[in-house]
């Protein structure tokens, strides 16, 4: 079989507020079939976050316990909490033939290419860092210490998009959600 008809795993990250989960979301809806692997994390929910939904919301000796035991394929401290994807349902999708998408950080990106040099890593770049501000802002859903943390690890993030195979820049998120999908193979 050509490497080509293997389905990869394609892994899209880019600074805290760029709106990964809002072209996941956009993706998903016209896509339902697309499988997006859902993360640990010790972070707290956010107001309208279900546990195994948007995370599987774990205690920091839970995140212990899974790293210990292997059960994560890569895992990355961010901005104050630990976020970790569970390796065994990403390997299930693979060998069942199937495209697989994670949302993950620039650290955890970098452990994927490492442990799976055939996945493709997408950078979702802000159309300006003035634009990135306004939407990690304008969500409204951190205080303006997190949002500084988060401003500060988005510069470290932006200066390394030549790592990534492909960036894609969010001005349109139904534009970026179909380039995505393209990528994917799923259109
Ligand atoms: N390495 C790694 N990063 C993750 C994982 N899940 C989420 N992240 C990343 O952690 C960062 C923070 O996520 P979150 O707290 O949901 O904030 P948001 O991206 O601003 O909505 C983002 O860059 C996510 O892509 C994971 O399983 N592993
Ligand atoms: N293309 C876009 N144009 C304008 N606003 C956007 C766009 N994409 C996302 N947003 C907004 O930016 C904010 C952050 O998006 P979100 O998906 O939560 O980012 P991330 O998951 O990357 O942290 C949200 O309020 C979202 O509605």
């Amino acid at each position: 079989m050509a490497a080509e008809a293997r389905p990869r795993l394609t892994v899209l990250s880019g600074p805290s507020g760029v709106g990964k989960s809002t072209v996941v979301a956009h993706m998903r809806k016209v896509h339902p079939e697309v499988w997006l692997s859902v993360s640990a994390t010790t972070r707290k929910p956010r107001p309208g976050e279900r546990h195994g939904v948007q995370y599987f919301f774990v205690t920091d000796e839970e995140f212990d316990k899974l790293i210990a035991n292997g059960e994560l394929l890569e895992w990355a401290e961010f901005a104050g909490n630990r976020y970790g994807t569970p390796r065994r349902a990403v390997l299930d999708r693979l060998e069942a033939g199937e495209p697989v998408l994670l949302e993950i950080d620039l650290q955890g990106a970098r452990q994927v290419k490492e442990s799976m040099p055939d996945s493709r890593l997408v950078f979702l770049a802000p159309p300006s860092w003035e634009e990135l501000v306004r939407r990690l802002t304008g969500r409204g859903t951190e205080s303006p210490e997190v949002i500084e943390r988060r401003l500060a690890v988005a510069r470290t993030e932006l200066a390394a998009e030549s790592e990534f195979d492909t960036t894609l820049v969010n001005t349109s998120v139904e534009d970026v959600a179909r380039e995505l999908l393209a990528l994917m193979a799923v259109v």
